[in-house]
């Protein structure tokens, strides 16, 4: 199944792309907690076992797994040549900027990591000064430093695959993303979508190396021709501009109408996805938290350009209006405020639809669950103790690649 097909959130799911959390959870320590958007240290163990609960349950329900950490080992298998170019660019990508370093990392890497699986993993996990066994007495900047440090950082939201980059139709947002931590992991969607048999002719609409940041937790497929993009603390609306820019160009894509929510800018709601996310034909759910503040904005061709307008009336008006029907919003916690602000926090609507009314949801938001089960929706629930403790749910964790028509 070559390219990328994604019209839609809640059509049946076909082929998704997760990442299974690895060593690089091992590198979380307190002091870097901010700086690595984790608020607490995940215990890896069971976060790898509720994560394998999680694709298996995708699998139980008919839809193909596939691992970012497996399509970035084929790129390197099958082209060779790549594999020097791509590991001088994480090094520098690395932020390390003295030859003398570049030289030892790319040594260590390349001689004791000869399996491309094995060296992909490890640029993920990071590298701690210790493996390093640098000579000290030749250099000053060995001799100072603490004994045990990472020297190059380990990127533990990569299994938040929701984000880095994103289908959008049968195109694809590689994205320049909000933190220094995580515009490193867009490095392996670039190889993607450059080498891989599967996605290299995919149409890209958006760059890492942009300006302005854009993250795919923002980014929902409403429908073949509406696209709804969250202004976020992770999106800015100058990037819509050009990514909206860049889809009304491409005269293969359908979409002809942008929504964009301005959602209220804090970690909590970091995406929208995190307080908004279609569960059926006609039902949302929805953090009730956003509601008062939240503006939507049209955004159309025009000639050459776009077309900005503010939309008036309540959400659910404008909504119908897009989906043709009239459609319901189901306010995470029920609607009560401890509980929703509670399962907001632990991703209670950050849901992910794999068939209209069927979606994929953290076990540990009962109050949620229990009203979307209420409401008819079918659910498939995961356990959540310690993924949860990154800050993202069942959407975060997995980008569609393939969705039914
Ligand atoms: N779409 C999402 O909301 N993704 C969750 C990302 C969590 C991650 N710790 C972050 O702060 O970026």
């Amino acid at each position: 199944m070559a390219g990328v097909n994604v019209k839609s959130e809640i059509k049946p799911l076909k082929r998704v792309l997760l990442h299974r959390p690895g060593n690089e959870l091992l590198n979380l320590t307190p002091n870097t907690l901010e700086e690595l958007l984790f608020d607490d240290i995940p215990f890896l163990k069971v976060a790898q076992e509720e994560h394998d609960a999680f694709a298996q349950a995708l699998r139980d329900n008919g839809v193909e797994v596939v691992y970012l950490e497996d399509l970035m080992t084929e790129v390197l298998d099958q082209n060779p040549d790549v594999r020097e170019t791509f590991l001088k660019q994480f090094i520098e990508e690395a932020g390390i900027r003295t030859d003398r370093y570049q030289k030892i990392i790319f040594d260590y890497l390349n001689d004791n990591y000869p399996e491309n699986k094995d060296l992909v993993l490890k640029t993920m996990e990071g590298i701690n000064l210790t493996e390093l066994h640098t000579d000290k007495s030749n250099s000053l900047v060995d001799l100072v430093s603490e004994a045990s440090k990472m020297v190059v950082a380990p990127m533990p939201n990569l299994y938040f695959t929701r984000d880095n980059f994103a289908m959008i139709g049968n195109g694809v947002s590689i994205n320049r993303m909000y933190s220094v931590t995580r515009n490193r992991e867009t490095i392996y969607g670039e190889y993607i979508f450059k080498y891989h048999p599967d996605f290299k002719d995919v149409p890209q609409y958006y760059s890492r190396y942009n300006t302005f940041h854009i993250e795919g937790g923002d980014i929902l497929n409403i429908n073949d021709h509406v696209l709804a993009v969250g202004i976020s603390q992770r999106t800015e609306p100058d990037a819509i501009d050009a990514l909206a820019h860049n889809i009304f160009n491409d005269e293969t894509s359908p979409i002809d109408t942008i929504l964009a929510f301005n959602i209220p800018n804090n970690r909590a709601m970091m995406h929208l996805d995190t307080v908004f996310t279609q569960i059926d034909t006609d039902k949302f759910t929805i953090h009730p938290g956003i509601m008062g503040p939240l503006t939507v904005f049209e955004i159309t061709p025009e000639g050459e350009g776009i077309k900005v307008k503010e939309m008036t009336g309540k959400l659910e008006d404008i909504l119908e209006k897009y989906v043709g029907m009239p459609v319901e919003l189901i306010p995470c916690g029920g609607g009560d405020r401890i509980a929703a602000e509670r399962e907001q926090w632990n991703d209670g609507s950050n849901t992910l639809c794999i068939a209209p009314g069927t979606v994929c949801v953290y076990e540990r938001n009962d109050v949620t669950n229990k009203v979307l089960e209420e409401k008819g929706i079918k659910l498939i629930v995961i356990p959540s103790a310690e993924l949860s403790r990154g800050r993202g749910g069942p959407r975060c964790m997995s980008m569609p690649i393939w969705r039914e028509d």
